[in-house]
């Protein structure tokens, strides 16, 4: 299995390579060279498959060489066996056509965990007998952060440096990372937002000589095994729900297009879906670009739910490389221009091609606010803001068939939003005992590429 660069000009790597390393060297991202195809029978064989075994089956041919068949269910077990859930990620029914798709029962109680407890161990895996150290660096709204430190904190050979917005982190998602006491831990608030913190991180990538003299490695979005991890969970829940004789629809939380980039994944691998509902905030640039082609983002709106207050969302430019053709040359003149002016215009055959798949929505505050109250009042499901934007989509609009909207964070992360729409505070599960009695541990640095450079630059390994 090979990967190449959005854009084009970067070498084709292999799944430890692409595993291993962040931004594409010419500033795209990587993506499968040839998709691999499931058939209708291979999916309808998934039928009764724990968590496990589908993965085993969904991300075995994306492997190739790098990993046994041994090696690779043995990092699959160790990841899942510390969820709270047997189910790893459970379905809670809402009502006939409605569902919940938990997954949130990992170590920091956010979809996030799915797959960073995998990529934990794939690091380490592919570090074993090399003399390499990575410097991961990161940008995170709270739950990439809080996942990824828990997932690589105390491991051999590698150090990371997660830069979050001072201030636009919730208490609990601020704690889980900042209470981690291991060395290889480095945690920078950032006096900017979440989209400041992103553009930092890939400019630390695309700076030739900061990046040659650290091995630097991601674990947001724009590593691949990210995305390849939460492709399993769409097959999973869909095959429960009877595919792939039915179409299930999958109603997905949205601000770096990370997690719906994945059941888009599933399509392309063979899954029969109904629609992929691209649910955002406010913070709306992907709900329009796919509504009216206009790709453009204005300033951030801090709103209840603060993991999806981006702007510049990462994986749209996986979807934009299929909307330009698989044009890489295309695209990168595309991007750049995007990055001059923060402004793309989708034409309207590109808009069309996407519409196969994805369907738009935007729910405001008081949409938010109306499907928390909704679960809480008619089904007795305390869910958090991010999902309740899922949610409301779900609930609004017309779609066949079964719907599973992607409860992507545990409601206690959020005790201050669900408080306020419902009345109700959610405590932290047990296995999240003790946070708020632990020390916290973060710098404060100025929202300035030179001075987090220097600051990274001063604890990191060199290459
Ligand atoms: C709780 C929660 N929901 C939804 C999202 C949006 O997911 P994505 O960025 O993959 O679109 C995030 C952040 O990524 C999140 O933390
Ligand atoms: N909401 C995210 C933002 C980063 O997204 P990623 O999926 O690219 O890591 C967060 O919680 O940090």
């Amino acid at each position: 299995m090979h990967y190449q660069s959005t854009r084009g000009a970067a070498p084709v790597l292999d799944f430890r390579g692409v595993t291993l390393t962040g931004l594409a060297s010419d500033g795209g991202l990587y993506l499968p060279r040839k998709w691999p195809r499931l058939s209708a029978g291979n999916i309808a064989d998934m039928r009764g498959l724990s968590y496990v075994e589908t993965a085993e089956r969904v991300i075995a041919p994306f492997v190739g060489d790098c990993l046994s068949a041994d090696e690779l269910r043995g990092l699959l077990r160790v990841a899942y066996g510390g969820f709270g859930h047997a189910a790893v990620t459970p379905l809670v029914q809402l009502d006939h056509r409605q569902w919940l798709l938990e997954l949130f029962h990992g170590p920091t109680l956010a979809f996030k965990d799915v797959a960073l407890q995998l990529l934990g161990g794939l690091f380490e895996r592919f570090l074993a007998g090399t003399t390499q150290h990575l410097t991961i660096v990161g940008a995170t709204s709270g739950d990439t952060g809080s996942a990824a430190i828990q997932a690589v904190a105390g491991r051999a050979g590698m150090d990371i440096f997660m830069l979050h917005p001072k201030g636009r982190v919730s208490e609990v998602q601020r704690r889980q990372m900042t209470t981690i006491q291991a060395a290889n831990v480095h945690n920078i608030a950032v006096e900017g937002d979440f989209d400041d913190c992103q553009r930092h991180v890939k400019a630390m990538f695309n700076d030739a000589a900061f990046n040659g003299r650290f091995t630097l490695s991601a674990v947001n979005s724009i590593n691949w095994a990210r995305l390849l991890a939460q492709i399993v969970y769409y097959f999973h829940a869909a095959v429960r729900l009877g595919a792939p004789d039915v179409r299930v629809n999958f109603a997905v939380p949205t601000g770096n297009f990370g997690d719906v980039f994945a059941g888009y994944a599933a399509a392309k691998m063979g899954l029969p879906l109904g629609r992929l509902v691209v649910a955002t905030n406010v913070n709306d640039i992907l709900a329009r670009a796919l509504a009216s082609g206009d790709y453009s983002s204005g300033r951030l709106v801090p709103t209840a739910t603060p993991s999806m207050d981006i702007q510049v969302s990462s994986n749209f430019e996986r979807l934009l490389f299929d909307l330009h053709g698989q044009d890489g040359a295309a695209l990168a003149a595309a991007m750049a221009g995007f990055e001059a002016t923060r402004r793309l215009t989708l034409s309207a055959e590109q808009q069309a091609v996407a519409a196969v798949h994805f369907t738009p929505f935007r729910a405001d505050a008081d949409a938010m606010t109306a499907a928390m109250q909704w679960a809480a009042q008619e089904v007795g499901q305390v869910i958090d803001p991010h999902t309740a934007v899922g949610l409301a989509a779900a609930r609004t609009l017309p779609l066949d068939g079964p719907v599973v909207t992607l409860a992507t964070a545990h409601p206690a992360k959020f005790p201050d939003a669900v408080e306020r729409a419902t009345g109700h505070r959610p405590g932290l599960p047990a296995r999240c005992a003790g946070l708020f009695d632990r020390v916290e541990r973060y710098e404060t640095v100025a929202n300035d590429q030179a001075a987090l450079q220097a600051f990274i630059a001063a604890r990191a390994v060199a290459a």
